[in-house]
């Protein structure tokens, strides 16, 4: 479980996140909606520690990432707007790296590779090396490593990016599945039907605020409006950040 309270991150004179709260609860897919520059990945990567909070208090399972990095990161899964490919490696090769950094065992490694590949669809990159790799090609690479040490949270930033319809009904399975396991997911998107397909529980947040949170159906009753996307431009108030 992921519980964030208040929230605030400042860039100089930008105030990226001036009070963020929410709670996102294991088995549930959580999505982050707002519209760009909203704050979501700066919220993403305050999450895992990567950037230091100015106030407020998050933790996940109990840890706070600022405390404790190295426990949150082995117990976290976090696809990033930047993929950091090795474009000297083999996808294979990639995956091994990351894999051991994990402190993976080679053997467990060679299978849940197999099993990660199976899941994207990735058997004919998996020998190749990543340079040259396209949009959609480099996303699940990334997605592979993300997975691949089965994190109990995993905080996603615009999965879909760049998928093709195959790649996507396939990262839906992938999600299908964690979420059957009890991991925790949130995924930071622009795409409703995403939302509406997968999530049971949404966070609304614009200019570094959370607007709201709540299922699909309570968002859509709370604005008085039936469709998911009108409700969000009606909460944000702005028809920015619509795909
Ligand atoms: N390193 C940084 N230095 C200065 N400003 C930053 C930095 N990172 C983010 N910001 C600012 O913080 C605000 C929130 O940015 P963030 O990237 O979190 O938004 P977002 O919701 O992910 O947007 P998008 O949907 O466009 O990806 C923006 O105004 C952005 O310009």
């Amino acid at each position: 479980m992921i519980e964030v309270h208040d929230v605030r991150k400042k860039f100089g004179a930008v105030q990226a996140l001036g009070g963020v709260s929410f709670t996102a609860r294991d088995g549930q897919i959580t999505a982050l909606l707002g519209p760009n520059g909203a704050g979501k990945t700066t919220l993403l990567r305050t999450l895992v520690g990567l950037l230091k909070r100015d106030e407020g208090t998050i933790s996940i399972d109990g840890v706070d990432p600022e405390k404790d990095p190295m426990e949150v990161r082995r117990n976290i899964g976090f696809l990033t707007d930047q993929f950091g490919l090795y474009e000297r490696l083999s996808t294979r090769e990639y995956l091994v790296y990351f894999g051991e950094l994990n402190g993976m065992k080679r053997a467990a490694l060679d299978q849940r590779i197999e099993e990660v590949s199976a899941l994207l669809g990735m058997e004919e990159i998996l020998e190749r090396r990543t340079k040259g790799f396209s949009q959609g090609q480099r996303i699940k690479v990334a997605l592979a490593r993300t997975l691949l040490h089965r994190p109990r949270h995993l905080l996603l930033d615009e999965p879909s990016r760049g998928l093709d319809v195959m790649s996507t009904r396939a990262l839906r399975t992938a999600l299908h599945s964690l979420r059957a396991d009890g991991c925790c997911v949130i995924m930071a998107t622009h795409v409703m039907q995403e939302v509406t397909a997968l999530c049971e529980d949404v966070i609304v947040i614009a200019g570094g605020h959370t607007v709201a949170q709540g299922s699909p159906e309570e968002l859509c009753r709370r604005t008085g409006i039936a469709n998911l996307e009108d409700a969000f431009v009606s909460l944000v108030g702005t028809e920015e950040g619509i795909a």
